[in-house]
């Protein structure tokens, strides 16, 4: 909070000297406030016309955008999200909230006295309204944590911009850090293994694993944006860890937006070759949502399952996002302890250390 303008200097001066602290954001997409058309248009509103989203010329495609995609698509989503909506909300927001939350605890635990936020890029709690709330909790140095574990130009980047927008218009500006990428964290894709394993050992193993991820359009890659390559990462690195032999698993892009050539297979053709080959059971896990949302509840776990089983495929399963588990936390908490290290986070010290330390250095002649 900046001093009123009435407020004398001496005071002023004191409140700059106040104790700080280490805080973190935790960033992800954003959702509509209410599964209606009115609330999805302004949310994708905002979304769709964020040009690190959509990489069209804005004068060709925002009348587009304004004139077309938002009067047919948010009635048709708004249909979606009714069927996947809680009591609590939306499910991304939910559980991002609910992470946001655990990861607090779990610095807490491990002795760290760090403030936790949760952002939407889009739509609410903004990540500038967010900033000033970690601001007004005394953060001086912040750590922006994307919800992504692969980076990509139409999501990781744009949590920067945004970040960077609200610096533009701050005066005294808190020291930052992000996290670009945890596509390879052994934290991240050992959770993913949890999740899966403890699937297979109440279900038992299927004849095939989908390894869904969002796409992208193909021209990203093109042009440089490292996304398909750390989707693949992360798909080696899993199936190793599961003892996938190359044959039992396939890694898939979802949710294709417009008439662009998107990064393939896609999840919708690979689903269905598989249902023709006569397989036992078929699961499809999303790792690069790190909680269950449109993408995953909708469009993977109806849409994917009706599609496959219209052709001819025997059993599906779908394996949760890793939302709030266990593993996935201590996970989050410890790619944020890499990227703190430096930062003084640790509680309030022990007053009995505290006392040692000062009789020591009285030994070594200090002033009291
Ligand atoms: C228009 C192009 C889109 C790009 C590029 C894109 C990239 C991208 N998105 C995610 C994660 C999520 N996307 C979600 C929803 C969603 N995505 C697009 C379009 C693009 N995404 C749209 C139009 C929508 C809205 C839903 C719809 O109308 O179909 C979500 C879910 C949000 C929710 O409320 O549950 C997530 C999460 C990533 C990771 C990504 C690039 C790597
Ligand atoms: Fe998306
Ligand atoms: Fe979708």
């Amino acid at each position: 909070m900046p001093p009123a303008p009435s407020t004398p200097a001496s005071q002023i001066a004191h409140r700059h000297g106040e104790s700080t602290i280490v805080g973190v954001l935790l960033c992800n997409l954003g959702t509509p406030d209410a599964p209606t058309a009115p609330a999805v248009r302004r949310y994708l509103a905002e979304f769709l016309s964020d040009a690190r989203v959509v990489e069209i010329p804005r004068v060709a495609w925002l009348p587009l955008l304004y004139g077309v995609i938002l009067p047919l698509r948010s009635s048709k989503s708004a249909a979606k999200y009714a069927t996947i909506w809680t009591p609590e909300g939306s499910p991304l927001k939910v559980w991002t909230e609910r992470q946001a939350k655990r990861l607090q605890g779990w610095l807490g635990e491990q002795g760290h006295r760090v403030a936790v936020e949760y952002a939407m890029r889009y739509g609410s709690p903004s990540i500038p309204a967010q900033l000033a709330a970690l601001r007004a909790r005394g953060a001086t140095r912040i750590l922006v944590l994307p919800a992504y574990p692969q980076y990509s130009g139409t999501t990781t980047a744009s949590v920067i911009d945004a970040v960077s927008g609200w610096t533009a218009r701050e005066r005294n500006v808190p020291e930052l850090r992000f996290v670009n990428r945890y596509h390879d964290d052994r934290g991240y894709v050992g959770a993913l293994a949890a999740r899966i394993e403890r699937h297979w050992r109440e279900h038992g193993r299927p004849g095939h694993l989908v390894m869904s991820f969002h796409g992208v359009p193909e021209r990203t890659l093109q042009l440089g944006d490292p996304y398909h390559c750390e989707c693949r990462k992360t798909g080696r690195l899993l199936a190793e860890w599961l003892n996938l032999a190359d044959g039992e698993w396939t890694l898939s892009f979802q949710s294709r937006f417009g008439r662009a050539k998107w990064l393939e297979p896609s999840t919708e053709a690979t689903l269905h070759k598989l249902a023709g080959q006569r397989l036992e059971r078929v699961d499809v896990v999303c790792p690069g949502f790190t909680s269950d949302c449109l993408e995953t509840l909708e469009e993977i776990a109806q849409e994917g399952r009706a599609a496959f089983l219209a052709a001819g495929g025997k059993d599906f399963h779908y394996i949760p996002c890793l939302n709030d588990e266990p593993e996935w936390i201590a996970a989050l908490g410890g790619i944020a302890l890499r990227h703190l290290a430096g930062w003084d986070t640790q509680s309030v010290p022990d007053p009995k250390a505290l006392a040692a330390s000062r009789e020591r250095a009285l030994a070594l002649g200090a002033p009291a």
